[in-house]
């Protein structure tokens, strides 16, 4: 038997005949699903996650909470803050009245753009900041938090035993196609032997630190799911927020990236400006004449996150060859993910969380993917793009 909703056939697994088993005697003999109204959501879902197989199903509270001796509780209440920011942005990108909530937000904010073209902030990545800055500051966890939107790490408190990085809303510009965007995050512990530097110093070197002393990183894509993908340092898991509970629940648990993909993800209408490295391994491979013997296929979405979380659960190749994004915000969150899944991050020579870097907003070219394709992208002698004429699109 096949319940419908919206139209649509068996949208959540349909439970087997005399369903619930705990409950299901009360039927006398007929299926109690024959009995219950399943226009009800909260029904519905009540009865699916009582249903076999959705028993071990945990809610990203519950993995974080107590228990779980890596993540420890002044972290997993940090990450509680942030992940209930990502539910108010994933709320915000997707929502009807979302210019009225911007124009309202920057207002309250008082906040204009004062760069022009590419680089200038947009209404929904500054308030996109706002919220992820004001839950990381209420978490009372947060030392400084250092942002992609801001010129200089802000400073949150001295208490704070963490440094927050982020990119909180990448891939705006696409927005108004409804193209999937994400949020990026790092965590450090703060260094105590900077505690006696000015607070600007101090800010500024507590954020500044290598890739390889992350505690935690993640990403919250916002696509026909929100996802929220994250790693403590030994595995990454995924978490998907069921609207009826506002719960992210575990449906990714211990991602494994596949050793080698058979897809690449780049802009590739950059191709005459790409270095001869790059542009061989881009044609061997799409021709089947790589290490592995199949043809390669291109998707590239031009949103960081979603070109990055399709490639973890693929496999293959996420990449930007030109010196494009940043190492702080996007290149050493996503090279933890990556690392933690088995796979590899690399700027094409460089294993990207070794790099230590010298400026907030430094740029370098990302190579993200299975660790035997970027093995073999690295092979080739160049493919880290120095030509960068300012792209308009
Ligand atoms: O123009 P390119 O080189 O394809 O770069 C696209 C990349 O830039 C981004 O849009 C980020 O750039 P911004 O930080 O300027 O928004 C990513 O989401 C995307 O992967």
């Amino acid at each position: 038997m096949q319940f419908s909703i919206l139209g649509l056939q068996n949208p959540i697994p349909t439970p087997a005949v005399g369903f619930p088993p705990s409950i299901g005697n009360l039927s006398s003999g007929v299926s109690l699903r024959h009995r219950m109204n399943w226009s009800s959501p909260a029904l519905r879902t009540a009865a699916v996650m009582a249903s076999p197989g959705f028993e071990g199903h945990r809610t990203l509270m519950e993995f974080v909470g107590k228990g779980n001796a890596e993540v420890g509780d002044e972290l997993a209440l940090l990450v509680s803050h942030i992940q209930y920011a990502c539910k108010r942005i994933a709320a915000l990108v997707a929502s009807p009245f979302r210019s009225e909530l911007i124009a309202k937000a920057m207002a309250d904010v008082g906040a204009g753009p004062s760069l022009s073209g590419r680089d200038a902030p947009k209404p929904l990545d500054v308030v996109a900041n706002e919220i992820i800055l004001s839950s990381v500051h209420s978490s009372g966890k947060a030392a400084v938090m250092a942002s992609e939107e801001d010129d200089a790490p802000i400073w949150i408190s001295d208490d704070g035993p963490f440094v927050v990085v982020t990119d909180p809303l990448d891939g705006s510009r696409n927005i108004d196609a409804s193209i999937p965007t994400g949020t990026i995050f790092g965590i450090y512990n703060r260094l105590p032997e900077l505690d006696h530097l000015p607070m600007d110093e101090k800010a500024q070197l507590n954020s500044l630190q290598c890739g390889n002393k992350l505690v935690a990183s993640g990403y919250v894509l916002y696509s026909s799911a929100t996802i929220l993908c994250i790693s403590f340092g030994s595995g990454t898991h995924a978490f998907t927020l069921d609207h009826q509970t506002g719960e992210f629940v575990l449906t990714h648990p211990c991602i494994q990236i596949p050793r080698r993909g058979q897809i690449y993800s780049v802009n590739d209408a950059r191709y005459f400006d790409w270095p001869e490295g790059l542009r061989q391994y881009i044609d061997t491979v799409r021709q089947g004449k790589g290490q592995f013997p199949k043809k390669y296929s291109a998707r590239y979405i031009c949103s960081l996150v979603a070109d990055f979380h399709r490639t973890l659960i693929y496999g293959g190749l996420a990449m930007n060859p030109r010196d494009h994004l940043r190492l702080v915000y996007e290149a050493n969150p996503l090279s933890f993910l990556v690392e933690n899944a088995g796979g590899k991050g690399s700027d094409g020579k460089h294993r990207v969380l070794s790099i230590q870097p010298v400026k907030l907003h430094q740029r370098l070219p990302l190579f993200l993917g299975s660790l035997e394709d970027i093995n073999e992208l690295e092979s080739y002698d160049s493919v880290q793009q120095k030509f960068n004429p300012g792209y308009e699109v």
